[in-house]
């Protein structure tokens, strides 16, 4: 079979997924040009030095094999993007702290950012390969981010789904011998040879029967459920470490007499202080938020336990230290070994470490820390971060401008909405906002009123969605029932009014 043309790889997001993966890609295969880029003027400096910006055991040796041979690291991100054949889309999704599902839902900012770059820079077709975790159907979104924001109509993007399950500390091992690579595409002749073409870059040093193929929905969906099933062992064990403690059997001895059973199997099932890390509680909390809107609460509710647990472990563990030293820690000095998420690594993201000193902390005692690995200023900046917070930048003011009228609009916003009514003619005569109607979702639902909204049949979350304003982007509802009984009310044609009346019929 002829080898796919695959000369060059670049990959969006220069952190613990992008760094290490491409390193290894580039290492294994000298024949492909591989580029990582970031805004992270910083961190491009460190990928390109002695002092890596993330620890990973063996991870120095897989790039210094490959730095400056066919692995680069490189702020220019809109000219590599534009030469790549494939371009990997590994940036941060974190938790949304505010607005319409905080707390929950996956913030895709930076994703929507990257297929907006993608597109403004594309003169030629490229493979865009999903490597951050997201939500089911995102590429649906993104195939129209990118098909709206790239001015050549010649240009196609085949956007694949090819999840990462490295976990950190064991990064390298993970990426050169996977359990599995995981592809996921659309079932069209260039759908599938876009498959063909990420299978031969695996297949370098990949076992072809270690490569699964499926389809795009499966393969984002089997990433959120993998690691909701894994996070689900630890709840269970933690919880049964509880009960452990009250009856007077021991967890250690529980989980090796259940973990000999095969059909059981004797990993995750280590009781610790509670699962930490970037991606368990995140994922999980997108795994409830996908469920809510689809309508499945239920199910939202069971995979939320395995959260809950983790912060009554958490929770348990500071009482029970409370507890052993006569239910005062004030003044007394406590000692904490180790304050990253597990062992082997540098990072603190959503460490249990955080909780267990901040809750001593509350009570007064003087804790002491020691990691070999992670600064004393990420320590002191954890400490005082609130949740969630520590991927998130405060945009309330960098984000918001006021306008002393309605002309200063007309050069420089993506698109006015006349929310409440009280520019219209003026809002009109700017960006042509009838035409935008006709193209652009978001706009029909700003016009819409609210008891328009409510007659049109969307779901609660869609329908609260809808009236959310965001600046640069058209807004897509988020479950597929309202997603499609508005592409169909699009598709029927007949200018805002039609639009509007099929939405509002039953
Ligand atoms: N950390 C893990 O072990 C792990 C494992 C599997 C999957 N994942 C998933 O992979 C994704 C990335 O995780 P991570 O831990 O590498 O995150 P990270 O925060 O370490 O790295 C993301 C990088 O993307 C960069 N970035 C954001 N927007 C950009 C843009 N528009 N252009 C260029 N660069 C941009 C950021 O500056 C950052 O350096 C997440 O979706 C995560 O859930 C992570
Ligand atoms: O028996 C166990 C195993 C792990 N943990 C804790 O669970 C957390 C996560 O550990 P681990 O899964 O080893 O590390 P991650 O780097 O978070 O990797 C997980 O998250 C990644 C990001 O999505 C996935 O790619 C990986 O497959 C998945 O294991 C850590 O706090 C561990 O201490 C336990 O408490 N008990």
């Amino acid at each position: 079979m002829t080898p796919p043309q695959v000369k060059k790889i670049a990959c969006i997001g220069a952190g613990y997924v992008g760094g290490p993966t491409m390193a290894v890609i580039a290492k294994n295969s000298p024949d492909i040009e591989v580029v990582v880029v970031d805004i992270n003027e910083e961190r491009i400096k460190a990928w390109n030095s002695e002092a890596l910006p993330i620890y990973e055991p063996g991870l120095d040796e897989v790039v210094r094999a490959a730095r400056g041979r066919n692995l680069f690291f490189s702020t220019d991100t809109k000219k590599h993007v534009g030469e790549a054949d494939i371009v990997f889309v590994s940036v941060n999704t974190p938790t949304k702290t505010t607005g319409i599902g905080a707390g929950k839902a996956a913030d895709l900012t930076y994703w929507e950012g990257a297929a907006r770059l993608i597109a403004s820079v594309s003169t030629s077709s490229k493979i865009v390969v999903e490597k951050s975790t997201v939500p089911v159907k995102t590429a649906e979104a993104i195939g129209k981010v990118l098909k709206r924001n790239c001015s050549d109509p010649t240009v196609n993007f085949e956007i694949l789904s090819n999840p990462e399950f490295l976990a950190e500390g064991t990064a390298i091992e993970d990426l050169q011998k996977p359990d599995r690579v995981l592809i996921g595409g659309v079932d069209t002749p260039s759908g599938q040879a876009a498959v063909a073409a990420l299978k031969w870059v695996y297949n370098h040093w990949i076992p072809v029967e270690r490569i699964l193929t499926a389809n795009l929905w499966s393969a984002e969906l089997a990433k959120l459920t993998a690691n909701a099933f894994l996070a689900q062992r630890i709840s269970s064990i933690n919880s049964i470490s509880a009960l452990c403690e009250a009856s007077g059997a021991n967890v250690q001895q529980v989980a090796h007499a259940i973990g000999t059973d095969s059909r059981i199997g004797n990993k995750f099932l280590s009781a610790s202080v509670g699962f930490g890390g970037s991606c368990f509680q995140k994922d999980i909390l997108n795994l409830c938020y996908v469920c809510e809107t689809l309508g499945l609460r239920e199910v939202a509710d069971y995979w939320h336990a395995v959260v809950t647990m983790n912060d009554y472990q958490k929770q348990r563990f500071v009482e029970r230290v409370i507890g052993s030293m006569f239910n005062t820690v004030s003044n007394k000095k406590i000692a904490i070994f180790g304050f990253a998420f597990k062992k082997d690594t540098g990072d603190t993201r959503e460490t249990p470490a955080i909780d267990v000193c901040k809750g001593l902390v509350r009570d007064n005692a003087k804790v002491a820390v020691y990691d070999p690995k992670v600064t004393s200023e990420q320590i002191f900046r954890d400490m005082s971060t609130p949740k969630f917070e520590w991927d998130r930048p405060d945009y309330s003011r960098s984000h918001t401008r006021l306008l002393d009228n309605v002309e200063q609009a007309r050069n420089d916003v993506t698109q006015p909405f006349d929310v409440s009514r009280w520019c219209t003619s003026l809002a009109c005569s700017i960006k042509g906002i009838d035409s935008c109607l006709t193209s652009l979702l978001t706009p029909l639902f700003e016009a819409a009123s609210f008891r328009l909204r409510q007659s049109a049949g969307l779901h609660v979350p869609c329908r609260l969605a809808s009236s959310h304003m965001r600046w640069a982007s058209p807004w897509i509802p988020s479950c597929r029932r309202c997603t499609e009984r508005v592409e169909l009310a699009l598709r029927s044609g007949g200018g805002p009014a039609g639009l509007l009346a099929r939405l509002s019929s039953p």
